[in-house]
């Protein structure tokens, strides 16, 4: 199966659509703080119908899709690694809700990593992530930038989001990650990650300094970065996270979707945007409604002021027990469309 169609429609709006809409959204980090709290929640809100939350609704017609699998089996399969990765990570957030931020954090960078390297090499021109070692360095700092510049450039409210989440379960439990945002923890960090971008990009150079692709594909790509590193340094963290899933890693994967259901690939050749977006939203909405149950049943068993903060809180914990077999379900999406021997000599 083709599944590099770099030229396509999907591929122009899944890499230009997002970064225009993130650096527009960075002056606007220097004011968001000043308007209504409303304001700083309004991505995540969105987020809820606009491609965040339905993003991973399709997952249960990945085996379909993507394997042989029957509609039937495709359905059950996805049904039982849901019902039993999430049920036992909702037993870890009860039991023990630092650890299980720590991974939810973890998990995310390891997913949005996934997702990006995945679309740079799918949509975008970027023929320089090419091996495995490639691939890896791109998954860390694609992730990163999202989960780790944040904390790096506004610990106060990435401090708030994460005890705020924590608290829903146990308050005191939130001590526990304190050397977090010590400011030598965070200058570590930082270090670390710069050098670790810069490592990254020069690492993959090597192809295009070995002469056989062009230049473009690792200039996008150090752009984004680029555009990312300041996004995240400088907006209020709730804001920008939301943002950045709703419009950026949400609708790369909804492009991913798009180029393994035929009949969406057909529209898109045809230029047909209309046709696409009701195949995904027509696929998405029976599981976009049964997680907002999910989150009903979690705002109802965990107590909660009923603040805005405690209904973001609740918000992330429903999406962190969702995420995990998402990821499990994309894993397997990379598998099978990077195929067994890696991305190499996919020229
Ligand atoms: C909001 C927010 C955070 C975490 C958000 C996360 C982890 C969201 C994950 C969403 C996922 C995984 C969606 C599915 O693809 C931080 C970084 C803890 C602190 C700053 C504000
Ligand atoms: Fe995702």
């Amino acid at each position: 199966m083709d599944t590099w169609p770099r030229t396509s429609a999907v591929g122009q709006l899944t890499m230009t659509l997002p970064v225009a809409v993130i650096a527009l959204a960075i002056p606007f980090g220097f004011v968001v703080d000043d308007l209504p709290q409303a304001v700083r929640f309004a991505p995540f809100v969105v987020s809820v119908g606009l491609f965040g939350l339905p993003h991973g609704a399709v997952d249960h017609l990945m085996p379909l899709r993507l394997g042989d699998a029957s509609l039937k089996r495709s359905l059950t399969v996805v049904s039982v690694v849901y019902a039993i990765l999430g049920g036992l990570y909702l037993v870890v957030w009860a039991v023990s809700p630092a650890v299980a931020l720590l991974a939810f954090i973890g998990m995310t960078w390891f997913h949005w990593g996934q997702g990006d390297a995945f679309a740079l090499r799918a949509f975008g021109e970027a023929a320089h992530i090419r091996t495995r070692s490639d691939r890896w360095a791109s998954l860390v700092v694609r992730g990163g930038l999202p989960m780790l510049v944040p904390l790096l450039g506004q610990p106060e409210g990435y401090r708030r989001v994460v005890n705020g989440i924590i608290a829903l379960f146990d308050p005191a439990a939130t001590a526990a990650l304190a050397p977090l945002f010590r400011l030598d923890t965070r200058l570590a960090l930082g270090v670390g990650f710069g050098v670790f971008t810069l490592s990254s990009l020069l690492w993959t150079a090597r192809h295009v300094w070995g002469g056989d692709i062009s230049a473009a594909g690792i200039a996008w790509d150090a752009v984004e970065i680029g555009v990312l590193w300041v996004f995240f340094w400088l907006v209020p963290p709730v804001f920008a996270v939301g943002l950045y899933f709703a419009i950026w890693h949400s609708v790369r994967h909804i492009g991913r979707l798009a180029i393994v259901d035929p009949a969406a690939r057909d529209a898109l050749d045809a230029g047909e945007w209309p046709t696409v977006l009701w195949r995904f939203y027509r696929d998405a909405a029976p599981l976009t409604v049964a997680s907002l149950a999910l989150f009903a049943g979690l705002y109802v068993w965990v107590p909660t002021d009923g603040s805005l903060n405690a209904l973001l809180a609740i918000y992330l914990v429903g999406i962190a027990v969702l995420t995990l077999p998402h990821v499990a379900v994309v894993t397997w999406m990379d598998r099978q469309q990077y195929g067994d021997s890696g991305i190499t000599d996919r020229q």
